[in-house]
């Protein structure tokens, strides 16, 4: 009787979306990850053939063994993916704090639990609103906006619709930047000679897809300043992110820089490349530097392994001493603050 009487005092549901794990480090499951992950033509954005070829061939046979190797470093038992663990984590930690007037479930725009499950229980529990949360907190067609279509592919043949709340950003909030300084409150900053702000990359031509007003030139002056112009561009999102993180935590300008990871392919990605900025610091003679990663709102095998480990080898390499990573914003209750603001605003 009483979850028949919580049941119907459900109002809202709130599906919470990453962008996924393999289902486990092994080879032919990242293999599987990889290919829906890398046909999706919001991530390679190149003509269906080509994209078919470069996906089912070298990234299947080449990238995938070695993919697979990245991610034995970092899988955890019983948890698996932290991804995907934190996300629980989080759902869990999120559903307490709304309490009994929200169903609150996560899902994965590749592999599991999907987007596709995350739905049906939603419209099984015939709530009158869903809140959509991509979790990423900048802006790119390839995560945020393949997430949304994904969402609406779902729904689309349906003759009764929910209504919907669609979150598209949300790296400017007071309250996300207040859950970065809530975790960097655990660092000496002033102890570090310089801090990178480091962010997912895109290719440049992703920039230029998103950019109506072709006002965008993919570099540090054009995407230095938000402006009402690119108040849209990923790029121009992560660079004012750090600036609002900087002003947040009283860091000198001259102490931050801003830089992208994780570039895939021989195109252009947007620049600096963190791989290049780091290798230069410690070729400069800097010797203590502190990595931070606004992009991701928990540890994953991009902050994990690139981060905090091969990064941090080749900064060691170059001649530099110490390399921290600091941890994402995983569950840290300032993090549950923020999207429990993000949801109950709406
Ligand atoms: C934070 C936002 C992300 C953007 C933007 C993004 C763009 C993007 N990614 C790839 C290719 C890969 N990304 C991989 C892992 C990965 N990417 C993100 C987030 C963004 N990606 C996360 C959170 C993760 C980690 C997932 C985990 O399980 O921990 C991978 C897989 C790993 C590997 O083989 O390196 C690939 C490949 C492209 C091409 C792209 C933009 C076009
Ligand atoms: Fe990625
Ligand atoms: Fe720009």
């Amino acid at each position: 009787m009483k979850n028949q009487e919580q049941n119907s005092n459900t109002h809202t549901g709130v599906l919470l979306i990453n962008l996924g794990s393999p289902d486990s480090p092994k080879v032919k499951d990242v293999r599987k990850y990889l290919i829906e992950f890398l046909l999706d033509p919001r991530v390679i954005d190149i003509p269906y053939i080509n994209r078919q070829l470069l996906v089912r061939g070298p990234i299947a046979y080449g990238r995938a063994p070695r993919s697979a190797e990245e991610y034995q470093k970092l899988w955890t038992e019983p948890d698996g993916s932290p991804l995907i663990a934190y996300g629980y984590e989080v759902r869990d930690l999120l559903q307490k704090q709304l309490g009994n007037g929200y169903k609150v479930e996560l899902a994965m725009r590749y592999q599991s639990p999907s987007i596709a499950d995350g739905i049906n229980t939603l419209k099984k529990a015939r709530l009158k609103k869903w809140i959509i949360v991509p979790l990423f907190p900048q802006q790119a067609s390839a995560t945020v906006g393949s997430v949304l279509e994904k969402v609406m592919e779902e729904i689309r043949k349906d003759w009764i619709f929910p209504e919907l709340v669609m979150i598209n950003q949300f790296y400017d909030r007071p309250d996300f930047i207040e859950a970065w300084a809530e975790v960097a409150s655990g660092y000496n900053l002033q102890s570090y000679e310089k801090i990178i702000f480091s962010y997912h990359g895109l290719p440049q031509r992703q920039l230029f897809k998103a950019d109506p007003g072709h006002h965008c030139k993919a570099n540090i002056e054009c995407c230095q300043k938000i402006t009402r112009d690119n108040q849209d561009c990923y790029s121009a999102q992560c660079f004012h992110n750090t600036r609002l993180l900087r002003e947040k935590l009283k860091l000198p300008e001259e102490k931050c820089i801003t830089s992208f990871q994780s570039r895939l392919g021989r195109s252009e990605w947007i620049k600096p490349y963190t791989e290049d900025v780091v290798k230069k610091l410690a070729q400069d003679g800097f010797k203590k530097v502190l990595i931070i990663s606004p992009a991701f709102i928990a540890d994953c095998l991009e902050t994990i392994v690139e981060l905090g480990m091969e990064y941090k080898d080749l900064f060691i390499e170059h001649g530099g001493d110490t390399f921290d990573m600091m941890e994402s914003l995983n569950a840290n209750p300032a993090w549950i603050q923020s999207l429990t603001n993000m949801v109950t605003e709406r």
